[in-house]
């Protein structure tokens, strides 16, 4: 393929008619969210790349960016409809009770300048105080999520046709079991993160008994970011297979993923990184790559306690598998 064409992802079905690229652009950038401009810009540079699917959330200020960049896109004819495109957003803890599910899917599709998203998640399994604007809040200010009541507003929110789908974030085995037991709708993903240093073996395994499909998420171990480290990057067996490959650690991080059966999220605001991490449709790993990336050390890199400091709570969540 010439380094100039947009690359064609592959798309995923998640449910009824809903289909998902299973590449999608990541836009968090931490505090201090990055320069709204750039971000456009970036998006923008994305879309002819090849990117139609893109991750958002209140949290992250690229809502209001993203609907810039789209409509942008549309304006130039880079794309011809809306539709072409694939928005996840995700509900802010701080809105996570079951009367401000709503507002808050109002605030986001209004940032967006959009009347429908495509996938609408759960961005924590826990409640904040409604006031709560920066992180580490209060141990006072955080609380378990009521799983049951949250869930039946974000099911309403796809009856109302306000996203097409509807899903979970950072959600365990445990959190998943206990949505399950009383959904109407179950849950179409549970973005989580992923990676070589962080297989997810037994969190995979319970989503595909369950028909939930999983999006990974700092699938390049998130390095340059303050939630994130290079152990990925820098791991010498990946490093290895990319350098026999004539790969970038990346794609070999980008194709092992694709390879298990799940999409992927990552962000580069930057055009050659950005197209690098989605070249990886016309090759594939061999037996022997697998088995290496399969003996790889193992550990959870993003944190609860990274972000509502080492509470009991924060910690009882990070041991949740
Ligand atoms: N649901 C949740 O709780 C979470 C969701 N996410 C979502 O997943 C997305 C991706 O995860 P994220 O944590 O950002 O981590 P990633 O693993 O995607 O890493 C992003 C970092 O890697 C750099 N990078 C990207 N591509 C390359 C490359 N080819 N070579 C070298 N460096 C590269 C980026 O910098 P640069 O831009 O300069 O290229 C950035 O610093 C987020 O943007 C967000 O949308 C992330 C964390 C939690
Ligand atoms: O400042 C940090 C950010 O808000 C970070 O906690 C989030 O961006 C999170 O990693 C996510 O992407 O969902």
């Amino acid at each position: 393929m010439s380094h100039v064409e947009a690359v064609m992802i592959p798309e995923v079905a998640l449910t009824g008619s809903v289909r998902m690229p299973v590449i999608g652009m990541g836009t968090a950038s931490g505090k201090p969210p990055t320069d709204p401009a750039i971000v456009r810009a970036a998006i923008l540079e994305a879309i002819k790349t090849g990117y139609r699917h893109f991750d958002t959330a209140f949290g992250y200020g690229s809502e209001v960016p993203l609907g810039e960049a789209i409509a942008e896109a549309l304006a130039a004819g880079l794309i011809t409809s809306r539709r072409e495109l694939f928005v996840t957003s995700k509900l802010w803890a701080a809105s996570a009770q079951p009367h401000l599910v709503l507002p808050a899917i109002r605030t986001s599709l209004k940032n967006l300048k959009q009347d429908y998203m495509d996938l609408y998640l759960i961005h924590f399994p826990l409640r904040l105080d409604p006031e709560v604007r920066s992180m580490p809040p209060a141990k006072e200010q955080v609380h378990p999520l009521d799983i049951k009541s949250i869930w039946e507003a974000m099911e309403a929110c796809q009856n109302m046709g306000l996203t097409k789908a509807i899903g979970v974030s950072n959600f365990s085995c445990k959190k998943l079991s206990e949505l399950l037991s009383s959904a109407k709708i179950p849950p179409a993903v549970n973005q989580v993160e992923m990676s070589p240093a962080w297989h997810q073996k037994q969190l995979r395994q319970f989503c595909k008994a369950n028909g939930i499909h999983i999006t990974a998420y700092s699938p390049l171990g998130a390095p340059g970011t303050k939630w994130g480290d290079n152990r990925v990057v820098e791991s010498d067996v990946l490093q290895q297979i990319a350098k026999a490959r004539g790969k970038t650690v990346p794609q070999i991080c980008m194709r092992w993923l694709y390879e298990q059966g799940v999409s992927v999220v990552p962000k580069s605001f930057n055009k050659e990184r950005m197209r690098n991490n989605i070249d990886i449709f016309d090759w594939s790993l061999t037996e022997e790559e697998l088995h290496k990336i399969d003996q790889l050390p193992q550990r959870k890199g993003v944190l609860f306690v990274n972000n509502l400091g080492p509470t009991d709570f924060a910690l009882e969540l990070d041991a949740e598998i």
